[in-house]
């Protein structure tokens, strides 16, 4: 007998939960450094330092054009965004400590919606 597979989560509700994960991002209070890609011709160093920038916006972007297959792909640009903000900016600065937050935040709301699924 062959066994029934475990009911694949169609990629739509798994991507469903991404889309709430990026609202709640969007709306943090300590979103503001993520919330539209960093401007390379203005920020001396960085386009030089950051091989792969990423931001909340171009996230929505992609999840609106159906660029992320699944949520893992998802994951990897959030927490893109968050290790390009570490390598840049002193974990004591404004900036560095807004990563931070939000990071620990993410981890925390991925944890809880993971769980219920
Ligand atoms: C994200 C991010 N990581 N580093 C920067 C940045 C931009 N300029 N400088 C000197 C940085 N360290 N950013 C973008 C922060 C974008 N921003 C700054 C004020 N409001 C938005």
């Amino acid at each position: 007998l062959v066994s029934c597979a475990k009911r694949a989560k169609t990629p739509n509700s798994e991507l469903a939960v991404c889309r709430v994960l990026l609202a709640e991002l969007e709306a943090h209070q300590d979103a503001w450094p993520f919330l539209s890609p960093v401007k390379l011709k203005s920020v001396p160093g960085y386009r030089k330092v950051i091989k792969k920038p990423m931001d909340f916006f171009t996230i929505k972007e992609k999840l609106i054009n159906n660029m992320y297959l699944n949520q893992e792909n998802f994951i990897i640009d959030v927490n893109l965004v968050f290790d390009n903000c570490q390598k840049f900016n002193e974990d004591d600065s404004e900036i560095g400590q807004a990563g931070h937050r939000m990071k620990r935040f993410f981890d925390k709301r991925w944890t809880e919606l993971l769980r219920k699924q």
